[in-house]
């Protein structure tokens, strides 16, 4: 491996996503991020199967080194990403077919020219940090998630609250656990993520999870896709009090790597832009609707959506929707009944690009931390539907604390894993508030959140700019962890 041959005298930081869009798309940021600012020499490992949706994200200046699956992997059909899984059930299993890159792994790291000073993996990938670290090599890893869901889940683990919650008989689904740190936080049994929510919490998940934190703690630093505006007092508290793992660097929003740009615009406009700049020059506002990229959402509940969708635009709203799975069946003829006021895309869109166009003024999101990122970095307010994992979290931090969002009503028995589907009714009235609320531009006009979020979108952009708060923790995190070039001795290998 040998990476992009100029610059030798930087460090060289290797970076290895997770074969998640919600995990690979931050590490091609902060990538593309290192490179602008000339802090290092990137190379970006990537299955062959991900890399052309790799190379896409990234600048051309960024190496990509493909790890292929071993021939005995391919032959039992592996999937590449966790998106080409029919549920997030088989995820453990997924996370341990992908170690078989491992070998693949540990000759590039080995061979690589300069030599890697820090490698930036996924804590899913909790063997590379292994692999490194018999290398001599560094690491820091990268979990996708906030600090605010990474600390609640430490008390959880520590407090049970589901035990607490569940031993009170009735009623215990409401009941709420406030946590002893931060007395203004409740949990309800709905908040935390399954299978957490249960007083003996076991299984596959749990010990994929404890593989996970020992990669974190065994690693030499945490990054966050987060800022100080938005959860300095989290990252001082896991950074002075905890022990669950090392030294948490915000460096966030990685979005606004792009300087505000979007990424992968290429030279034919896509369908969906062109649909934005007409909103746009007829003064309309639109809504965003995306609801994640890896958790499958029943066709019955996509109708649902479908329905509220439909309602609210006869009511006025404006919509573009970005659907997954890309077949999925939204009822007939709803996309004709619709068109002129809601644009269905059923194709990949670049999706931060959405956010900043200038109509879109709403983002009714699973509040995947990724999307609720990019909503506030791009001054959107949020409708929060979580769907799942720590995303009920997201949402607490979003709508409660940050107050950038209303919440989608979610029937408890739902919110705690069971059945059920939000009504179409609630979809529209949600959908309809939401952009009243938005009032008429991104500039701080409109409700109380929409005022919230054009200033908090402000303070991460001061944050990603020189000399701001992220901006100084990644060259601190660059200089603090990555060795050094000069004087780089390569172990020997076998
Ligand atoms: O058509 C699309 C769809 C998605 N995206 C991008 O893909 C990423 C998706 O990430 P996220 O919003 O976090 O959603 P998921 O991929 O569904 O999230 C998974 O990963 C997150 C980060 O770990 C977790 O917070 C979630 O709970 C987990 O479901 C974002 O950057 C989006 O901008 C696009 O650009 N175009």
């Amino acid at each position: 491996m040998a990476a992009a041959g100029h610059d030798v005298q930087l460090p060289h930081v290797a970076i290895f996503p997770f074969m998640a869009r919600g995990h690979t798309v931050p590490m091609t940021h902060l990538a593309c991020l290192l490179r602008r600012r000339g802090l290092a020499t990137v190379t970006f490992f990537s299955t062959p199967g991900n890399a052309p949706f790799v190379r896409g994200q990234l600048d051309d200046d960024v190496a990509v080194v493909e790890l292929p699956f071993p021939d005995h992997v391919v032959a039992r059909g592996a999937a590449e990403c966790v998106e080409a899984l029919d549920s997030l059930f088989p995820l453990p299993a997924f996370v341990e077919a992908v170690s078989a890159l491992r070998p693949g792994l540990e000759v590039s790291l080995a061979a690589a020219r300069p030599r890697v000073g820090l490698l930036v993996a996924d804590a899913f990938l909790h063997w590379a940090h292994a692999s490194a670290a018999a290398l001599g090599v560094p690491t820091v890893a990268f979990l996708g998630g906030n600090m605010f869901a990474t600390i609640m889940r430490d008390v959880i683990l520590r407090d049970n609250p589901a035990a607490a919650l569940l031993s009170g008989g009735g009623g215990a689904e409401a009941a709420t656990f406030a946590v002893p740190e931060f007395p203004h936080v409740h949990l309800t049994l709905a908040d935390i993520p399954v299978p957490f929510n249960r007083p003996s919490p076991e299984g596959p998940i749990m010990e994929l999870n404890a593989k996970l934190w020992k990669a974190i703690a065994g690693s030499n630093g945490l990054i966050v896709n987060t800022f100080d505006a938005m959860e300095g007092r989290y990252v001082e508290h896991w950074n002075r009090d905890h022990r669950a793992g090392p030294r948490a660097w915000p460096i966030g929003p990685l979005c606004l790597a792009h300087g505000g740009t979007g990424t992968g615009t290429g030279a034919v406009e896509p369908s969906w832009m062109k649909w934005l700049d007409e909103k746009a020059a007829a003064g309309r506002a639109v809504l965003y609707v995306a609801l994640g990229t890896a958790m499958a959402i029943p066709d019955a509940q996509l109708r649902e959506v479908a329905g509220g969708l439909e309602a609210a635009a006869a009511a006025g709203v404006y919509f573009l929707w970005a659907v997954r799975p890309s077949d999925a069946d939204l009822g007939a003829g709803f996309e004709e009944r619709v068109e002129g006021r809601g644009m269905v895309v059923r194709e990949w869109v670049d999706q931060w690009r959405i956010l900043q166009h200038g109509c879109v003024r709403g983002f009714l999101s699973h509040c995947g931390w990724n999307s609720a990122v990019e909503g506030v970095a791009a001054g959107v307010p949020l409708a929060a539907w979580p769907m799942g994992a720590e995303q009920p979290l997201n949402a607490m931090l979003v709508v409660d604390e940050l107050r950038v969002g209303v919440r989608v009503p979610v029937p408890t028995a739902m919110a705690t894993g069971g059945h059920g589907v939000v009504g179409s009714e609630v979809i529209a009235r949600v959908a309809r508030e939401l952009m009243m609320m938005a009032g008429e531009g991104k500039g701080g006009g409109g409700g109380e959140e929409a005022r919230n979020v054009a200033a908090l979108a402000s303070k991460a952009r001061e944050a990603v700019a020189e000399g701001g708060s992220s901006w100084k923790a990644l060259e601190e995190m660059v200089a603090t962890l990555c060795r050094p070039v000069e004087g780089d001795t390569p172990k020997p290998t076998k």
